[in-house]
C-alpha cells in the first residue's frame, strides 16, 4: 500500500502528473506541483569549517557529502518541477530579532553563548550580510527558488513560509538540511501540525551532536511526523515524472 496525497478529485491533472517515492514506512504517491522541496539552512555557518557550529565544537565532518546530495535532489526536483524553498537562519547586524536576556533562544543559542564567550566573534555569526549567514557556494539559490529567512529554529515561526506554499498549492514538503535534530526536525513538526506530508531525505540531512541524535529524528519522522527516504530513490522518482510539454 502506498500514501497518496494527490487532490485527484480537485486537481485531476495533478494526479495524472504524479510521482511514487519509495519512502518508509511505506511509499508516497505525490504530484510535483503541489510539492516543495525545502533546504534548511545550508549556511557557511552550518555546514563550512570555520562557521558557527565549527566554531562552537560541533562535528561537521559530514557537512560536505551532505551539500553534493542536496545538490543532486535539487537538479532533479527543479527537472520535475518541483518548488524550490530555502530558509536562511540568522538576525539583524544588532542581534536584536535574536532576542534579549527576556528570550529563550538568548540563553540557549550556541551562536549567542559562543559570541559572549568570544567577544571578538561579535557581530559574526548568523549575522545578515556576513559570510557565517551566507548559503553556501554550491547550492545558490536558482532563477524561480525561494527564499525565506527565519529568525528560530522552526521556518514556521514568524515567518511567510504557510502563505508562500498555500498561494502555490502546495501541500507536500521534502526536507533536506543542517541540523536533522534541530531546525529540520522542529519545522517538519511545525508542517505535519499545519497538514503538510512531509518527507525527509535521510542522506540529505546531517545532525548536530552524537549520532544517534540522527538516528532518533530519522525514528520520530518515520513513527510519528512523516516519511523517510533516500536522495537516490527521490531522484530516481522525480526524474520519471512525465514533463508538462
Ligand atoms: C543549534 C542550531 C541549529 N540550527 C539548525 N539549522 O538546525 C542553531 O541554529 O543554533
Amino acid at each position: 500500500m502506498s500514501i497518496d496525497t494527490t487532490a485527484t478529485a480537485l486537481h485531476p491533472q495533478a494526479a495524472a502528473r504524479s510521482i511514487t517515492l519509495p519512502a518508509r514506512p511505506e511509499p508516497v504517491t505525490l504530484a510535483p506541483a503541489e510539492t516543495a522541496v525545502v533546504v534548511v539552512d545550508m549556511q557557511n555557518a552550518y555546514s563550512t569549517e570555520g562557521g558557527y557550529v565549527d566554531l562552537a565544537g560541533f562535528d561537521i565532518s559530514g557537512a560536505q557529502g551532505v551539500i553534493a546530495n542536496i545538490a543532486r535532489a535539487l537538479d532533479a526536483a527543479r527537472s520535475a518541477g518541483m518548488q524550490v524553498v530555502y530558509f536562511q537562519n540568522g538576525w539583524d547586524a544588532d542581534y536584536v530579532e535574536a532576542g534579549g536576556p527576556g528570550s529563550p533562544n538568548w540563553h540557549k543559542s550556541n551562536a549567542l553563548k559562543t559570541m559572549r564567550r568570544r567577544p571578538e566573534l561579535a557581530g559574526k555569526l548568523l549575522a545578515k550580510g556576513t559570510w557565517d549567514y551566507a548559503i553556501v557556494d554550491a547550492l545558490v539559490p536558482q532563477a524561480g527558488d525561494i527564499v525565506v529567512p527565519k529568525t528560530r529554529y522552526s521556518g514556521f515561526f514568524n515567518t511567510s513560509m504557510d502563505s508562500v506554499l498555500r498561494a502555490r498549492g502546495i501541500r507536500n514538503l521534502v526536507f533536506v538540511g543542517i541540523a536533522t535534530n534541530v531546525c529540520v526536525e522542529s519545522s517538519l513538526r511545525d508542517a505535519f501540525h499545519l497538514e503538510y506530508f512531509c518527507v525527509m531525505l535521510e542522506d540529505a540531512t546531517h545532525h548536530l551532536g552524537p549520532a544517534f541524535m540522527q538516528q532518533a529524528a530519522v525514528y520520530n519522522v518515520e513513527t510519528f511526523f512523516g516519511w523517510v527516504s533516500t536522495v537516490n530513490d527521490f531522484c530516481g522518482a522525480a526524474l520519471q515524472a512525465p514533463s508538462d510539454d
